[in-house]
């Protein structure tokens, strides 16, 4: 399924159109200012000179030409200010607005399509195709508009003087403007895809790298990875390097042609003067019009290189961002009852792709509001895919999963998961403070609520110990236990206040007598909501109402 054709990419330019616009007016009005400052005053020099060898001095109009110069300076002045003003302004905003639109698209996809994708290869996307992309307009597509609307208004200025002097440079534009960077980039897609994922490996690397130093530390394998990275770095160094020398070749070809631009110029004007056709200072004027015309002329191969790493950027975001969910919306969903009701699973049957054993083979099961239930299992056996069916995750291949009697498909996936908070079994601590992890589960709680959950999930004296609700934790939790950290998380998860509250293994990676000291508290904490637990271990008396077990895809009372 493509995305709807109101949410690609190219909206966000168009949201920004009038700044868009009004960048190149101000551009287009820069380089004619500056063009015209060039060829204004190179016919005023060149007639200053011959007023002043033909000793007509006090008759020579410096007025006018010079009034025009002043002009014309301030004019290229104002705009080119106001030309960065409004381009990075809107180039901000653009920035801003593409990453929010990423994310919207993105994380709808999250964990079942983008949990495909390496975490190193989204950042990549994230950051550097993102940049490419958000620098599109000034580096690449308001110059060329603008040097194209800057070409025919120089073009018919010089028609005006001399139609062959209009040829020359009409052909020159083509050439210099079209064919040199044309054959800068034609046929480089593939080159600059390639770079890209180069770019890419190289991230990735980096990155996994830093994510696992202390078990490359550990397995004395620090100087292996460091090798990987090196060869990565210098591929894409390598890759550079023709980038640049591609944009250096096409730079001398295009300096060949503006300089026999140049000369062909001055021998034209030369001879139309000499025919006395036009005065010296048209010429001279034709001549300094070239010489502006080829100096802006200096940027068009970075502008179309630009062009082209900004639509590969493009097709790589959508290239994530277009994948079909994991499950469809339903057209138009059923509300979510305001109170508890009894989940159903009903013949459910699961298979994963590719894989074509049925996980899940035909569940029967029942939780009931304020219920409290624990599903054990082997490793594998298939624990964690049954809680990501009751999260929407996934939808069963066949039979059903109900809510007080209404399939889940029917309602919209963000207000079926507010009826839920789930600990997922690698739940992350992130860095930031202690209040900061705890309001992800209710961004409105306040200090006391904070410190009233913190008591109940027994966290109390470490907080106080750690500098209160502001205390730091390090990233992924690395100033707390495990125990503390599983806590931490779990707090945030009955913050939600949410009626069913998926636990999958909350006793992980805890000793014996702090799992049991979690779980013996679980009861209370709960407050009578539904409460599904996967876990491996054996569970103390009281915890749970129900223990089943899964095998072989079915579930039996253990
Ligand atoms: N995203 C996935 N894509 C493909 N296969 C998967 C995926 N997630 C799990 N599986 C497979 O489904 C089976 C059940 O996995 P699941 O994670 O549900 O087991 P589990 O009982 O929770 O295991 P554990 O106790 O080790 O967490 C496994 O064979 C696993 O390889």
């Amino acid at each position: 399924m493509s995305a709807p054709h109101s949410d690609r990419l190219r909206t966000v330019f168009l949201r920004h159109r009038a700044g868009l616009l009004l960048t190149v007016l101000l551009l287009w009005t820069t380089m004619l200012a500056g063009t015209a400052l060039l060829g204004l005053s190179g016919g005023f020099l060149t007639a200053s000179a011959l007023a002043g060898a033909a000793g007509l001095g006090s008759g020579f109009n410096f007025f006018t030409p010079s009034a025009g110069i002043r002009g014309l300076t301030m004019a290229r002045i104002a705009s080119r200010y106001f030309e960065k003003l409004v381009g990075h302004d809107v180039t901000l905003r653009i920035a801003r607005d593409a990453r929010v639109w990423f994310f919207r698209r993105a994380l709808p996809l999250a964990p079942g399509r983008l949990g495909g994708t390496r975490t190193g290869e989204l950042l990549a996307r994230l950051l550097g195709d993102i940049a490419e992309v958000d620098g599109l307009w000034v580096r690449a597509l308001a110059p060329l508009m603008a040097l194209g609307a800057m070409g025919v208004v120089a073009i018919a200025s010089a028609w005006l003087i001399l139609p062959e002097a209009a040829a020359l440079l009409a052909a020159a534009a083509l050439l210099v403007g079209v064919g040199v960077p044309w054959l800068g980039v034609h046929g480089r897609g593939a080159e600059e895809r390639d770079r890209a994922e180069h770019r890419t490996r190289l991230r990735n690397l980096s990155f996994e790298g830093i994510e696992g130093a202390a078990d490359l530390a550990a397995l004395d394998a620090l100087d292996h990875w460091q090798g990987r990275v090196d060869v990565a770095a210098r591929q894409l160094r390598a890759r550079d390097r023709r980038r640049r020398w591609r944009l250096v070749s096409s730079t001398a070809l295009h300096g060949l042609l503006t300089g026999a631009t140049l000369l062909s110029m001055l021998l034209l004007a030369l001879s139309a003067h000499g025919q006395g056709r036009i005065d010296a200072p048209l010429a001279a004027g034709l001549v300094f019009l070239t010489v502006a015309l080829i100096e802006l002329w200096a940027g068009l191969g970075l502008a179309w290189q630009s062009l082209q790493s900004g639509r590969v950027a493009v097709a790589r975001l959508h290239g994530i961002v277009d994948q079909p969910p994991m499950v469809d919306e339903p057209v138009q969903p059923q509300p979510v009852p305001t109170v508890a009701a009894t989940l159903q699973w009903e013949q459910v049957r699961f298979a994963w792709p590719a894989d074509a054993r049925n996980v899940l083979d035909g569940i029967d099961l029942t939780l009931a509001p304020g219920q409290r239930i624990a599903i054990r299992g082997d490793s594998g056996s298939g624990k964690t895919t049954l809680s990501s069916l009751l999260l929407r995750l996934h939808d069963p291949g066949s039979g059903r999963i109900t809510h007080g009697g209404v399939d889940l498909r029917a309602y919209a996936q963000e207000d079926w998961h507010r009826q839920i908070a789930w600990l997922p079994q690698h739940a992350p601590v992130f860095a930031g403070s202690v209040a900061g992890n705890l309001r992800l589960g209710d961004p409105g709680a306040s200090d006391e609520v904070l410190w009233a959950m913190l008591e109940r999930v027994r966290l109390g004296d470490w907080a106080r110990a750690v500098g209160g609700l502001q205390g730091w934790v390090g990233e992924n939790g690395a100033t707390l236990s495990a125990g503390q950290a599983r806590r931490l998380a779990l707090a945030r998860a009955l913050l939600r206040g949410s009626p069913i509250l998926v636990l999958d293994e909350p006793t992980e990676g805890l000793d014996v007598d702090t799992a049991h000291a979690l779980l013996r508290d679980l009861p209370v904490l709960l407050e009578g909501r539904s409460l599904l637990m996967i876990t491996h271990d054996a569970l103390p008396e009281g915890v749970v109402d129900v223990v089943y077990r899964l095998q072989d895809g079915k579930l039996f009372v253990d």
